[in-house]
This record gives structure tokens, sequence and C-alpha cells, in this order.
């Protein structure tokens, strides 16, 4: 029994704020104490002692609220849950004389509270005034019940008014909130405020958790500065940090750290909890199989002539400046092989001219290659013959069995949980055409499909293997861009910020881990400061993150230090 209840009591207090919810258990326990002292102590003796522990109580309440909170306003806030909770024992808390000693206990801690952090940052401010827009939730309708429920008893029962106003202010606040779980507490009048007002700066009360927040900078409420800094990093007790990926206006998600510094970790905790399909595009085979079906691209293989429903002419042109990206080709020499490509093309019977033809088989490089041998044989100037030379050896490197045909059914990779790996692909070259001419299938896949909402993400891991190139570049870039409507997501991991520093701006949300590069860190900073005095702050965080830390921002502006999830 003890077991359950402290289960249950370690539930709630997972489930709200820990803090609020270990202080409203202390406030009702003391309130329990003083009325069975009343009771117990008689005489004038008995009053003195009562009136002493009472004091005392007052003080101590309205001290600790402001340490625990680093809030001087929720402890104000919790004078009205005081009062409300001890009224129900008989105990009138609200006299000129109690509130004194309140308030003395209040200014006290935070006069301490502001010597050791020289600035006037209340939590509770500063969170509120970054809320956002707030957005009644259709849900608030479920509510009713508990404020009729609430007004019921303020008026048949002892018509107190500080209850009844606790009721419709809890009632006010939670209709902002999309999380049900906390409409209960509306029966709680002013005990649940802070704790209801609290949650109004959580990160989001649906979605997957990823970690713990260990810090929230924070400006200080006043704005005003003192010695230190306008902003200071505040601890945030216990607050899970959850994103909510199908809520956000893209899927897309950036992971950057140097090695080892716990990406993987996080990515594969994502995947995990968002319950939606994935496919990594694994390219050291760094990911284990877990039940997931594994594909050793070595051993498969992939043609990027396949039109997969594209025009032969649009697929030329792709696949024509996917090897510039690659060999460097110059502009003439682009042309000439886009030209010789889309002639294979029409010699395999695939005609631009005529869609009914596209579904054919489609000609490979092998194909190209004899092409432009009977080319070089049927042309008549030198001139021709050493442009068509020039070409020859990359389509030699390129007529290899792994691109030879389609083995891979892209259906399949896309619909289901599958885990690429690509660590045993001899040449890079060979690794970046087929990761790209995946992603670009991929692409029109999507466009077949149609708009959907969330069913599928896709891990691109060592992104800056694809990012480097031109044309990976611009297919990642478009898939990020287009991806929501067809409810597809991409988390992005990269060792360095450089190359997924545009990306940053059209993804949901983006962790940075610990860097290495200087200059990074820098980027990394003033990108997340802008131009204020929060710099030094967050680069000496950045500078000592640890194993599995990361720094983020909330939809509403928050810099959080969050800990990843260890699995
Ligand atoms: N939240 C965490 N708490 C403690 N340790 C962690 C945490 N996350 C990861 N780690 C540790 O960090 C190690 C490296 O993590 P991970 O493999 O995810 O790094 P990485 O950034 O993906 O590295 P690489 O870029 O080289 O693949 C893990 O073996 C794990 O022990």
């Amino acid at each position: 029994m003890t077991r359950f209840l402290l289960a249950s009591f370690y539930k709630i207090t997972k489930m709200f704020e820990d803090r609020n919810v270990v202080f409203v258990v202390l406030l009702t326990l003391e309130a329990l104490i003083l009325s069975e002292v009343t009771s117990y102590y008689k005489g004038v003796e008995g009053i003195a002692i009562y009136l002493f522990f009472f004091y005392f109580v007052l003080f101590a309440d309205a001290f600790s609220s402001v340490i625990v909170f680093y809030s001087p306003l929720t402890s104000l806030i919790y004078l009205l849950g005081v009062s409300t909770l001890f009224s129900v024992f008989g105990i009138d808390v609200l006299s000129p004389f109690n509130i004194t000693t309140y308030v003395f206990g209040l200014s006290s801690a935070s006069f301490i509270l502001f010597l050791i952090r020289r600035s006037f940052s209340d939590m509770l401010i500063s969170s509120i005034s970054k809320a956002g827009k707030p957005r009644i939730s259709k849900k608030s309708l479920f509510l009713v019940p508990f404020l009729v429920i609430g007004v019921t008893i303020s008026f048949t029962g002892t018509r107190d008014i500080l209850l009844l106003s606790g009721f419709v202010a809890d009632f006010m606040i939670l209709t902002l909130s999309q999380d049900t779980r906390q409409y209960p507490l509306l029966l709680m009048s002013w005990l649940s405020f802070p704790l209801i007002l609290f949650s109004v700066r959580e990160t989001s009360s649906d979605g997957i958790v990823l970690g713990k927040v260990n810090k929230i900078l924070v400006r200080s409420s006043s704005g005003i500065r003192f010695r230190g800094n306008t902003y200071s990093w505040v601890k945030a007790g216990n607050l899970e940090f959850r994103v909510d990926v199908k809520e956000k206006k893209n899927f897309n998600l950036v992971i950057a750290g140097a090695s080892g510094s716990g990406k993987s970790f996080l990515v594969k905790h994502v995947i995990r909890q968002l319950g939606v399909s994935f496919t990594v595009f694994d390219l050291h085979g760094e990911y284990p199989s877990d039940g997931v079906k594994k594909i050793d691209m070595s051993k498969t293989a992939v043609n990027p002539l396949s039109l997969n429903n594209t025009s032969p002419r649009k697929r030329s042109l792709e696949v024509a400046y996917m090897i510039r990206s690659i060999f460097n080709l110059g502009n003439l020499q682009t042309i000439d092989m886009f030209n010789l490509i889309s002639e294979t093309y029409m010699e395999n019977g695939i005609d631009e001219e005529d869609p009914r033809t596209w579904s054919q088989k489609p000609p490979t490089f092998r194909d190209v290659l004899i092409y432009l041998e009977r080319k070089k044989r049927l042309s008549m100037s030198s001139q021709d013959i050493n442009r068509l030379s020039s070409l020859e050896p990359y389509l030699v490197f390129l007529s290899t069995e792994i691109f030879s045909r389609d083995a891979i059914d892209i259906e399949e990779v896309f619909d289901n949980n599958v885990i690429l790996d690509f660590s045993l692909v001899s040449a890079n070259e060979i690794k970046y055409i087929m990761i790209e001419t995946l992603l670009r299938n991929l692409r029109d896949y999507m466009l077949r499909k149609g708009q959907s909402p969330l069913w599928k993400m896709f891990v691109l891991d060592e992104a800056p293997f694809v990012l480097s190139k031109e044309t990976g570049k611009e297919t990642v870039e478009r898939i990020f861009a287009e991806g929501r409507k067809f409810g597809i997501g991409m988390i992005v991991v990269s060792q360095s910020i450089e190359y997924v520093k545009k990306l940053m701006n059209n993804s949901a949300s983006f962790f940075i881990f610990q860097l290495s590069e200087p200059n990074e860190v820098d980027y990394i900073v003033r990108f997340l400061a802008g131009d204020s005095d929060a710099y030094s702050l967050i680069h000496d965080t950045a500078l000592s993150l640890q194993k599995g830390e990361f720094i983020t921002r909330s939809d509403r502006g928050d810099i959080f230090l969050v800990r990843s999830i260890v699995q």
C-alpha cells in the first residue's frame, strides 16, 4: 500500500511540476498540523505556542516559496493558495498582521536572491511574457463541469469568495492549456494556480519527451542591469523537455555536435518515440538493427537513370548535374553529359513526348557509355571526338554493377522501418550517387503519394557528405521545404554547423551538442543570442556542454539547456 501511494505520488510529480506538487503537499500537512494544534493547546501559554508556530509557518512558506520557485510573484500567488487551504481548516490567514508576516518572509528571500544573482529575474514573469499567443483549446469545453462543481461548492458550502475567485482564475488559465490531465486541478482553486501558470511556460504538454531541461535562460523581469547580466540561467526543476513534432510548422529536426557528443543517441530515441515509420541513411553502419530491417547497400543496386514517373528530360538534367557536382565538370561537359543521357533514353525507346514510354526499362550508365562510343565513331570532327572522350572516364567509372539495375524496392524502403547501411560501399562517389538518387526518388514518391499527416521520418546521418554537393543540398532543401505537406520529416545529423545553417531556419527544432570548433560555437551563440548580452552566458554554457547535453530554442524563443534521455 505504501509502495502504491509512493508510486502514485511519484507519477503525479512527474506529470506536473515536481516543485509545486511537493510544495502543495507540505502546505496541506502544515494546515492539518495547525488545525490539530488549535484543539490541543489551551490557555494563554498554549495560544502563545500556537501563534509562534503559526507565524513561523507563514514566514517559512513565503521564504521557501521564493527560493524554490525563483519567483517572488509565485510566492505572492501562493499567499492566496495558503489562505484558501487554511480557510478550509478554519484558519484565517488574510488579516493585516498575517499578510505582513508573509510579505516579510517573501521580501527577505527576494533580497537574498538578489544579492546572490544580482538581478531581479522572476522565472514566472519571464516565462509568461514569452508564452506567445494564447490559444484557447477546443478541449476546454471539458473544463466546464469542473467549473460548475467549483462554483456549486463555493455557493453551497462556505460561500467563500476567495475559493470562488480561485476556481474562476484556474478556469481562465486552463482554457489555454492543451493538457486535459490538468483540468481536475481547477478544483484546488488558488492552490493549483501557480502550478498551472508554470506549465504555461512548458515547452509543450504534448509530444515526445527528449530529456530534462537543466536550465532556462531568462531575462531579468525588470530589465534593469545591475552589476551582472540582464540574463541569467535559472534551474528548471524537473521540467520535461518535450517536442511535439507532429504539430510543428514542419517535421524537420537538425542535430549538430562533435563526434561522440550524443547525437545518435538522441536520434534513436526520437525515431523510437515518434511512432511513425522511419528510414535511416546510415553512412558508417552506426545504427544497430534492433529488429529493424537493415539493407547492406554494397550488396544491392540502384539505377540513377530510373525514371520513377519523372520525365526523361528532367532525369537527364538531374543526373548530369549530379555528375557535375561530384566530378566538378565544366559547363560544356555538363551539357554534353545531359545530351548523351537524354539521347540514350530516346535510343531505348523512351520518348519525352510520350509518357506511355516512360515506364519502359530504363537505360543504365553502361548504355550511355555504349551510346557515347557509337557517337564517337560517327563523329566527323576531332573536336567532337575530344569533347566526348573527356566524358568517357566518368562513364566508365559509373558503369558499375551497383548502378546496373534497381534491386531495391523503393516502396518497401519508404513504407517500412529500414536502415540503409552504406558503410561497405566502396567509393565515396558511388555512395553519394546512391544517396542522392534515393533522396530524389523519395521526393518523387512523396509527390505521388499526396498530402498526408506525418507518416514518415528520414534520418540523414553525416549530412555534410550530401550537403556539401550542390545537387545534394538542393534535394535536401526541397524535401525540407515541401515535406510537411506530404507528411514527411527529416532529421539531419551533422558534426559541424557549416552545412546545416540554412536548414536550421526551416526546421521545427534544432539541438546543438558540444562543438569542437571555436568559430562554430561563436556562430551558433550569435544565432541564439542575436544582439542581446546573453552572448557570454550562452557561450560559456556551449563550451562546457557535457556528453548528452544540448542547447535548443523553444517555439516561444526560450533557450534551454537539456540533458537528453539516456536509454
Ligand atoms: N544523455 C546522455 N547521458 C550520458 N551519456 C550519454 C548521453 N547521450 C549519449 N551519451 C554517451 O555518449 C556516447 C556517444 O554518443 P553518440 O554515439 O550518440 O555520439 P555521436 O554524437 O552520435 O557521435 P558520432 O558523431 O561519432 O556518431 C554514447 O556511447 C553514450 O555513452
